[in-house]
């Protein structure tokens, strides 16, 4: 990348994540240098996954409250979203969506596979999201799930069938990006039959 130089950060906000100014001169196209200004807000990676049943032709899913979506378009505030959460510095992905399945949703699954990679925001987060998918059966859910309240999660499990979540896609009853590319995903590799 020898178009960017002279890089400064600028830290304008440290408390939950970290939202940098970030100054750089950018070499255009054309040749020309020019000194250009973002705002970049870093809270770490993310991993997500689908969790499916092959026989029942069911997912796994979970509704809760979302500020940013809230203050945005207040109707959507109750996100229905794939389990997922933020990554440690000290844990992988699937160790991380491993932990937070069986805290959101109450499944102990052993394994996960890991199908897409995607940076959910790119023009303001540094944010990279892991998205997995696993097969889950009766016999592996361990709790409620619901999330930690330590962490004051207040997470609503649900069970739903392909065809119906397909459909609050097309309706827009399902706005989350990961949530979207991880249910396309199990179409077009008819992981289910909707
Ligand atoms: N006090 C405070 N707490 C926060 C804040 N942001 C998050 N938290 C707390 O940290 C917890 C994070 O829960 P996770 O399950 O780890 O993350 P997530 O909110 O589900 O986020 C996941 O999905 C996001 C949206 O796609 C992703 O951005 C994120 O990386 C992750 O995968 C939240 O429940 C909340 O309690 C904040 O700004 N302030
Ligand atoms: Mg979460």
């Amino acid at each position: 990348m020898n178009k960017i130089k002279n890089i400064t950060h600028t830290t304008l906000s440290k408390q939950w994540g970290t939202l940098n100014r970030i100054d750089y001169d950018y070499q255009f196209e054309n040749g020309a240098w020019k000194r250009l200004s973002r705002e970049s807000y870093n809270r770490g990676d993310g991993a997500a996954i689908l969790l499916y049943n092959v026989e029942n032709s069911t997912v796994i899913l979970t509704k809760q409250f979302r500020m940013p979506i809230y203050e945005n378009h207040r109707e959507e505030g109750m996100s229905i979203e794939v389990c997922a959460g933020a990554i440690d510095h000290k844990d992988s992905p699937l160790e991380t969506i491993i932990r937070e399945t069986e805290e959101e949703v109450g499944y102990k699954i052993k394994n996960a596979k890991q199908v897409l990679t995607a940076y959910t925001s790119p023009g303001a987060l540094t944010e990279k999201m892991f998205l997995f998918v696993a097969e889950y059966k009766q016999e592996l859910k361990v709790d409620e799930g619901g999330g930690l309240a330590s962490e004051n999660e207040d997470i609503e499990v649900l069970e739903l069938s392909f065809s119906k979540v397909l459909e609050m896609v097309e309706n827009g009853d399902i706005v989350d990006a990961k949530t979207i590319m991880l249910l396309q995903y199990a179409q077009i590799n008819t992981l289910l039959h909707s």
